[in-house]
């Protein structure tokens, strides 16, 4: 329970920070609209999040990329076997669903095929969705809010690293490096009072 609230959400957002930081015009866009939401505040507050629609649109699309929990687990049925991409499929069998594989599979995208499951389907689908979904959007929206994100001197947003490595979730093989510079001055203020 505690890897599957948890590890998932954070691994999302770090993989959101990634794209973003390789495609500077998505940053931009993403971090206008976020800073137009809260205006002068010093922080986001949870029912600002809500009118950002483009920052669900980033987290929406990052799950399709890089979904954290890859195989979704499902045993067949008791009696029926059958056949699936040319392979037998014994009944009562435990199999992996690879969901990032589907959710990125270019020959199917553009006829609307393309399967979207980041957090599975039916019955056994993820429980936590919306709230594993909300606490990506506040993290990044106050991480984006609060602070200006730079790629150390000499990285490049082409060589942003998004090799995977797979244990329990999916995580960034290589840690992200970025400059973190503190944004507004109402978070200045806000930082000098604690
Ligand atoms: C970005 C965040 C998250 C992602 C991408 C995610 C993804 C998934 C996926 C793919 C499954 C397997 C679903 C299936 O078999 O069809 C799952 C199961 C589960 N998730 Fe999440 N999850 C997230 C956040 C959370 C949170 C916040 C919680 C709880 C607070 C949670 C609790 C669970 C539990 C208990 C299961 C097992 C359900 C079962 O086996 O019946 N998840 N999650």
């Amino acid at each position: 329970m505690f890897v599957a609230g948890t590890d998932t959400s954070i691994t999302t957002s770090e993989w959101m920070m990634a794209e973003i930081l390789s495609h500077p015009n998505e940053m931009k866009k993403v971090q206008q609209e976020v800073r137009s939401v809260v205006g002068n505040k010093s922080k986001v507050d949870p029912e600002d999040v809500p009118k950002m629609e483009y920052l669900r649109c980033v987290v929406k699309e990052t799950l399709r990329l890089h979904p954290p929990a890859v195989f979704i687990p499902r045993r067949t049925r008791a009696t029926a076997s059958g056949k699936l991409g040319g392979y037998d499929i014994p009944c009562n069998t435990e199999v992996l669903i690879n969901a990032g594989k589907n959710q990125t599979n270019s020959s199917q995208r553009g006829l609307r095929k393309t399967p979207y499951i980041p957090f599975g389907m039916g019955r056994r689908g993820c429980p936590g969705m919306s709230f594993g979904v909300a606490s990506v959007e506040y993290v990044m929206a106050n991480l984006l809010y609060c602070f200006d994100w730079k790629l150390p001197a000499g990285e490049t947003p082409e060589k942003v690293g998004m090799t995977e490595l797979y244990g329990l979730v999916v995580s960034k093989k290589t840690p992200l490096h970025a400059l973190v510079i503190p944004h507004s001055s109402s978070y200045r203020n806000h930082m000098y009072q604690i």
